[in-house]
């Protein structure tokens, strides 16, 4: 067994589900199978480049499996913005060599994968897991927080079914999703939606417009259109434009003036990321954090823990901090979508 003593904790990023059934999960494994002392570090990246921590013991971690957030805090490190990546990661390894810390895990989507791969190549002995309501880091099939999202946005679209079918409106249900298109294509499969646009499918507003059409004049009182916050219109993916929210925003003055339509908009953003973890997030985050505890003790380091296959596999920090996994065109979600008749934009 690798010996580590006292081992680093800490959330970076945007937050989501899942998070404190991770920390519980590496803070009782450490304590218990390395006889580790944790300590965790405050609002990400930031917590660690100023040292400010605190030791994490089992009474810290009891009755949080469930509770949404991060009792760590987390962080996208706004205020060290401008300064050097090679600065970043000395002051970093200066903090954790004061600190006595022989391991770090980091807790975060691909931004983080990525700084994380940076501390691992400077001689720190990392781990990270995957999360991210997104769905979209790479060498991993599934994150924890994705699960929870989708379900909400899920009952949220069921909800606003029946409302829509009062009024005979087209509906319109803004996602997250800046890169990828991973819970608009869940949620749209689930809820069901009759249109799904994706960031990876730039769409053409008269292929939108031609699919409300046609179930109008199948008698259809009402749509669900499920919109990626960043889908992209045919003219701004060929001009390079992206701009979150935009096709959300825009769509729902030009629906409405193309098909006489009432049309509204439904803005879910950060409700998505927020209250208790799904069953599925809270067994997965708890495995994740298991796992990454156990490579540790058994020297592995310089990896994410990710899932492939359904089973949990390292994968190295080159992979899981190269860039956001986008939805590929020929995935099975986009098939089943087409072959249920919904419109995809294109
Ligand atoms: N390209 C990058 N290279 C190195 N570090 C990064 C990079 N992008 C983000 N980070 C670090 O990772 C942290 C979290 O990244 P961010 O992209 O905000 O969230 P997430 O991990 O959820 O994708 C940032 O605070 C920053 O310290
Ligand atoms: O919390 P912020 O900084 O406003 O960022 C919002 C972004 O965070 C997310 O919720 C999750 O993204 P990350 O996993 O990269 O943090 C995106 O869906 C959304 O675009
Ligand atoms: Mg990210």
């Amino acid at each position: 067994m690798h010996t580590i003593r006292t081992l680093g904790l800490l959330t970076a990023g945007g937050d989501c589900q899942g998070l404190n059934a991770a920390l519980r999960a590496v803070t009782l494994a450490a304590q218990r199978d390395l006889g580790a002392t944790v300590l965790g570090f405050h609002d990400g990246y930031v917590g660690l480049l100023r040292g400010d921590c605190r030791r994490l013991d089992r009474d810290d971690v009891a009755g949080i499996l469930a509770q949404g957030g991060t009792i760590l805090g987390t962080g996208r490190g706004r205020a060290e913005q401008g300064a050097a990546l090679d600065d970043l990661v000395r002051r970093s390894l200066q903090q954790a060599t004061a600190l006595g810390l022989d391991a770090l895990v980091c807790l975060g989507g691909d931004g983080t994968q990525r700084f994380a791969r940076a501390l691992a190549e400077a001689g720190l002995r990392v781990v990270t897991l995957p999360k991210t309501i997104d769905n979209d880091i790479r060498g991993t099939e599934v994150c924890f927080g994705f699960d929870s999202a989708v379900y909400i946005a899920t009952e949220a679209i069921e909800r606003l079914r029946t409302t829509a079918h009062s009024h005979s409106r087209v509906m319109l249900c803004e996602v997250m999703g800046r890169d990828a298109g991973w819970i608009a294509l869940a949620a749209g499969l689930a809820g069901p939606a009759h249109v799904v646009l994706i960031p990876e499918i730039p769409y053409r507003t008269e292929a939108v417009v031609a699919a409300l059409q046609a179930r109008a004049a199948r008698g259809r009182r009402y749509s669900i259109v499920v919109v990626a916050e960043g889908a992209r219109s045919a003219a701004d993916a060929a001009a390079g434009r992206t701009q979150k929210h935009a096709a959300a925003l825009r769509l729902v003055d030009e629906l409405q003036d193309a098909t006489g339509i009432e049309t509204r908009l439904t803005t879910l953003g950060y409700v998505l990321r927020g209250g208790a973890p799904t069953v599925g997030d809270r067994l997965l985050a708890t495995e994740l954090g298991l796992e990454a505890v156990r490579l540790l003790g058994a020297g592995v380091h310089g990896v994410m823990v990710g899932q492939q296959h359904g089973r949990l596999v390292p994968v190295p920090l080159a992979e899981a901090g190269s860039g956001a996994r986008t939805v590929p065109p020929e995935h099975r979600w986009i098939d089943a979508l087409r072959r249920l008749g919904a419109c995809l934009g294109d």
